[in-house]
């Protein structure tokens, strides 16, 4: 699925990425932890293709960047940011924005078919939104729109799903619906990449946990191997203890 060897990222004399090595294979969801800064964004930006590393072996989906069409491997995949957010257009209607995604174009400039229509609708519907479809996006509740972003991202049944701070600015009802929405989209034949600061928002679908601080990668595997005082004291530099419920990671600071 993801196959990312012996990566650094070297900017302005800045070592961004040091000697970074992530895989992920078919069956497992990944979150990818860790504080403002550490480089969870620049990662991704690598995955998508929108950056390249300064050394090392970037391989997504069977496809090895620098020896593909990287715009061919992004029709496979899912990718849900701010960022992106931040270039739609918010007086676009809510399922034109959706059915973009079945592009993986910004805007429309000529007319949407008709069956790419029925299907931003029924994308709509399946994330619980059916009545804001005809509104444009700008008039939206943050938590509308972070849904409306999930439910573009899904348009071309993506095989990997990445999804940066998905719930940033959310509350904790707004945020649990999310997290449940993301639940329902989730199936075997797709990967899902989370990024996040906050390790509640792992929820059981999760597999696997990355650990990246400073640019390195200092603990992954198994969310239960990774997820422990230690490892996380490592990451975030607060002395805390984990707590299991509902197969969820609760974080108590000491
Ligand atoms: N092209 C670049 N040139 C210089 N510095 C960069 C570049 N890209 C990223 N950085 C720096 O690399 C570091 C990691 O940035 P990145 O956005 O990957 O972090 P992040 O973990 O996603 O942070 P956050 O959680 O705050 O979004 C930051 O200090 C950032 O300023």
């Amino acid at each position: 699925m993801i196959h990312m060897t012996d990566i650094h990222f070297i900017r302005e004399q800045r070592h961004i990425l040091h000697d970074v090595s992530f895989h992920a294979n078919k069956g497992e969801n990944w979150v990818l932890l860790g504080k403002n800064g550490s480089g969870k964004t620049t990662l991704l930006e690598m995955m998508t293709g929108y950056q390249f590393p300064s050394r090392g072996k970037v391989e997504v989906l069977g496809n090895r960047y620098g020896q593909c069409d990287v715009r061919e491997v992004r029709k496979k995949i899912g990718y849900n940011s701010q960022s992106l957010f931040e270039k739609l257009n918010l007086a676009d209607t809510v399922w034109e924005v959706v059915a973009t995604g079945e592009y993986a174009y910004l805007r429309f400039y000529q007319e949407i078919p008709e069956d790419v229509k029925r299907k931003a609708y029924g994308m709509l519907d399946k994330i619980g939104l059916p009545h804001v479809a005809g509104q444009p996006l700008g008039t939206l509740s943050q938590g509308e729109r972070k849904k409306v972003m999930l439910a573009r991202s899904m348009m071309l049944q993506p095989q990997l799903l990445i999804l940066d701070e998905p719930c940033s600015g959310l509350d904790l009802y707004e945020r649990e619906k999310l997290l449940t929405s993301i639940q329902d989209f989730s199936d075997q034949e797709m990967t899902i990449l989370y990024v996040t600061h906050h390790i509640e928002e792992i929820i059981p679908i999760f597999t696997h946990v990355a650990l990246i601080e400073q640019g390195r990668i200092i603990a992954a595997g198994p969310k239960e191997e990774v997820l422990t005082p230690e490892h996380l004291y490592s990451a975030f530099q607060v002395p805390l203890e984990v707590e299991w419920f509902c197969n969820r990671p609760w974080i108590k600071v000491l």
